[in-house]
């Protein structure tokens, strides 16, 4: 390769790749949890890259999202709107740049 070429990574070869994942086309959880329900690293997920271009914020994004998370989930009680079950849920990303969910309704219940 000539010195300077531009190169992009194409990360869903790896993210949608039929050989590593159980269900690469849909939105899956359980694809990070062993038998017992317990939290499992796969070598496969590699949404922040790898190597020397590597997501230089990834250890920020994975604390960002965990708290960001973890505390809608302590306070909160999600669920589909009134007359709507989770199967009618459309799951289906949006494709551009990048997969984004479509948009949804959906009802927040405080826990508290
Ligand atoms: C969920 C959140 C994030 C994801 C999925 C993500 C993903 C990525 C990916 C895939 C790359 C490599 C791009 C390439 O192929 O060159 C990258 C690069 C980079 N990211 Fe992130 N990123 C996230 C959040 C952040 C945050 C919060 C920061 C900074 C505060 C950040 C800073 C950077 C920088 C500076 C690079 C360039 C690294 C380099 O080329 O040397 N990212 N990110």
């Amino acid at each position: 390769m000539i010195s300077g070429t531009s190169v992009i990574p194409l990360l869903t070869s790896v993210l949608q790749d039929d050989s590593e994942w159980e269900s690469p086309h849909t939105f899956n959880p359980s694809h990070f949890l062993d038998e017992q329900g317990r939290f499992i690293k796969r070598d496969a997920f590699m949404a922040f890259s790898a190597g020397r271009r590597v997501c230089l914020g990834e250890s920020l994004a994975r604390m960002e999202l965990f708290l960001f998370f973890t505390s809608l989930l302590q306070h909160f009680h999600f669920s589909p709107p009134p007359g709507v079950t989770e199967d009618d849920l459309d799951l289906t990303p949006s494709v551009g740049f990048t997969l984004n969910p479509s948009p949804h309704q959906l009802c927040a219940v405080s826990r508290v």
